[in-house]
């Protein structure tokens, strides 16, 4: 058996907005999110966490900022094209792990729709799937609000 581990890292601006997308989920925020795409932080980190295991570079390298086509995309299209990446490859997902620092929004409400939301996109029962929260006891630029920063961890398997 080949076990492959890989993580993510990523972080977005708070900028003017109602809302954040997270995780695949829309939460209700005095602030939105900065980013070429839908800024969802979370994805794009569990994304990257998935070309890391297979040793695929990184989501700007797949998906350029720099590329008009990605300008507001869904970043489930992101997600989508890592978990095929890694079924060509001969992989399957065995599970991830995903923990969202900020202060605000509080995400423990959400985040059994956020695994569910994962889960639909990645094909992959939703008790493999962690979404986990903490903030960062208002120190650094998570701490001060500026922003929304993500660590995931994920492992494929291939028999
Ligand atoms: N944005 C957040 C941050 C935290 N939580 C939940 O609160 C717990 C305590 O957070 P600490 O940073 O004080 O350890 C944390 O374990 C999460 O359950 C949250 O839901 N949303
Ligand atoms: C998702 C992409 C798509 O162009 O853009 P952003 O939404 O800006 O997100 P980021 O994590 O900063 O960069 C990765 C890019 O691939």
């Amino acid at each position: 058996m080949d076990i492959r581990l890989g993580n993510g890292f990523d972080v977005h601006a708070f900028g003017p907005g109602d809302h954040v997308t997270l995780c695949g989920v829309t939460v209700p925020h005095d602030r939105g999110l900065v980013g070429h795409s839908d800024a969802d932080v979370g994805l794009h980190t569990i994304t990257d966490a998935i070309y890391g295991a297979l040793a695929r570079g990184d989501i700007g390298q797949h998906f350029p900022p720099s590329d008009p086509q990605w300008k507001g995309t869904d970043s489930a299209v992101f997600l989508r094209h890592a978990v095929a990446l890694a079924r060509d490859l001969g992989f399957g997902l065995s599970n991830i792990d995903c923990t969202l620092i900020c202060e605000t929004p509080k995400i423990g409400p959400h985040a059994p729709a956020m695994r569910t939301r994962i889960a639909e996109i990645a094909g992959l029962e939703q008790d493999r799937i962690s979404v986990k929260a903490t903030t960062s006891e208002r120190l650094g630029f998570t701490g001060r609000g500026e922003g929304i920063a993500c660590l995931a961890t994920a492992a494929l398997v291939k028999p």
